[in-house]
């Protein structure tokens, strides 16, 4: 089929990818300049493992265009961003845009997939817009579940794919299962609201494994218990599942602290109080200042001293820095008066008066002590040895319940980890 995304950011770009890998044409576009003018030179401008790769592989059947809307297409995916607001409500003005520079081009014989995360009633809206354009468009909700870092993994291999549909409409299952034909997963067919609100539930669920984890960490730090074993010891249960069950130093990234806040700001629209939602935020929101303290009674004071951060990415395998934990702890740290030195091996600091290392040895060296915020396999695998010979100090806080505790410890070094007693 002939595909267009508008939209080139994580989503659309894997899309892009996958679906050229699976023999389709695809033309994405992009409001930005710059980003359509590094993809026609064949620079992919994000890290994601294994998209290069998958550019160079199918580049003949990938093309890119600034603005421009490709009307030949078969299907039209909306791949852009919905950030939150300055009230955490989601920002649908890129979906709008789009949709406005569609409408005059699109026609009735092709689908409008809408894989942005967008507010329930959303896709509908956008139905009726195009109709009282008199054009009767077969919008498509077709929410995206990959993750940062996994993200082509995700895609080929997804634990389900959602669509929403209009109750009228069966022309557009049958055309997105020739679109996905080659993916195996369940297909999950609601209504177009149905679909949205998949999306959210999700994203709210997953984010609230991590904040009940990072709770009873807070608790096993005050009976002196490994919140480790607790989260093995539960996520053996199969109705528990041991997935997400990482404390640390609370959820980031560009997704679930966004979402989160807007289905909470739709469940205040509904009348409905979001006990959970609000339970959910208000754990992650204090989860770094506690952590923050517990590094502080660790070291006495910070002032002056030389603290390593291993991490900027809000997870390892990206160099997304949007809404990253390590981001603000480096800033905390900073505002306390110590001497940071950052390191991640693909993101990169922004506005921040802190040194980034080149290298990890740099940031290592002479430290008093060593923070790591995101659990890169490169800062698991150090050698903890060489880590001691290096550092003035002998801290490591283990920000991610990451580390090899017994290793570190072997190598004389103090560890401290997140509600692990
Ligand atoms: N990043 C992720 O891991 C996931 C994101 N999502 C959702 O997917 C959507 C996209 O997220 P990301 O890919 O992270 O966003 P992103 O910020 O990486 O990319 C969005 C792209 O859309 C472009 N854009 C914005 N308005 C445009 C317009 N009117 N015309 C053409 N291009 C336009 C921007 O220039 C940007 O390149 C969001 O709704 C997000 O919540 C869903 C699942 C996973
Ligand atoms: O809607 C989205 O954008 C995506 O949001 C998340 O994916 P992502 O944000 O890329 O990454 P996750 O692996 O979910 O991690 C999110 C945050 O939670 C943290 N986390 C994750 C797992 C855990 O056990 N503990 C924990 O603190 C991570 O460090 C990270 O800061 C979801 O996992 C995806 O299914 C969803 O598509």
């Amino acid at each position: 089929m002939n595909v267009c995304i508008i939209g080139a950011g994580y989503v659309g770009l894997t899309t892009a990818a996958v679906l050229a890998k699976l023999g389709h044409t695809v033309h994405c576009v992009d409001e930005n300049e710059q980003k359509i003018a590094a993809l026609k030179r064949g620079d992919v401008p994000i890290y994601e493992p294994g998209l290069a790769e998958l550019f160079t592989d199918h580049q003949s059947r990938l093309f890119f265009h600034h603005k421009q809307i490709h009307v030949e297409a078969d299907v039209i995916f909306i791949c852009v961003g919905t950030p939150a607001d300055s009230k955490g409500k989601p920002d649908v003005s890129y979906v709008n845009r789009a949709i406005a520079d569609l409408t005059p081009h699109i026609n009735e014989k092709q689908t409008l997939v809408i894989k942005s995360t967008v507010p329930i009633g959303t896709n509908e809206r956008i139905y009726n817009h195009f109709k009282n354009e008199g054009k009767h468009i077969h919008v498509v909700s077709n929410p995206e579940f990959l993750r940062e870092g996994s993200a082509i993994f995700d895609s080929l291999y997804p634990d389900r794919i959602v669509i929403g549909l209009r109750e009228d409409d069966d022309r557009s299952l049958s055309i997105m299962q020739a679109l996905y034909a080659g993916i195996h997963a369940p297909y999950i067919v609601t209504s177009l609201s149905g679909a949205e609100m998949i999306k959210y539930a999700a994203n709210a669920f997953l984010a609230t494994k991590i904040s009940f984890i990072n709770e009873m960490a807070r608790l096993c730090e005050a009976y002196g218990v490994d919140v480790v074993d607790v989260a093995k010891g539960i996520g053996l249960d199969g109705r528990i599942g041991p997935h997400f069950l990482q404390a640390g130093i609370g959820y980031g990234g560009s997704c679930f602290p966004k979402d989160v806040t807007a289905l909470q700001q739709m469940a205040y629209e509904q009348n409905v109080r979001p006990y959970m939602l609000e339970a959910t935020k208000t754990i992650n929101d204090t989860q770094l200042n506690w952590y923050v303290q517990k590094i502080k009674r660790t070291l006495g004071h910070m002032s002056k001293k030389r603290i390593a951060v291993l991490g900027i990415a809000f997870k390892p395998n990206t160099d997304d820095i949007r809404e990253s934990p390590a981001v603000s702890l480096i800033k905390k740290l900073h505002a306390h008066g110590a001497n940071v030195i950052a390191h991640d091996p693909k993101a990169v600091l922004h506005n921040v008066d802190v040194k980034q290392a080149n290298t990890l040895e740099e940031a290592i060296a002479q430290a008093d002590a060593l923070i790591v915020a995101t659990d890169w396999d490169e800062y698991k695998q150090l050698n903890w040895a060489y880590v001691k010979q290096m550092m003035s100090g002998n801290v490591v806080i283990d920000g991610r319940n990451c580390l090899p505790r017994e290793a570190i410890m072997n190598a004389g070094l103090n560890y401290v980890g997140v509600g692990r007693g």
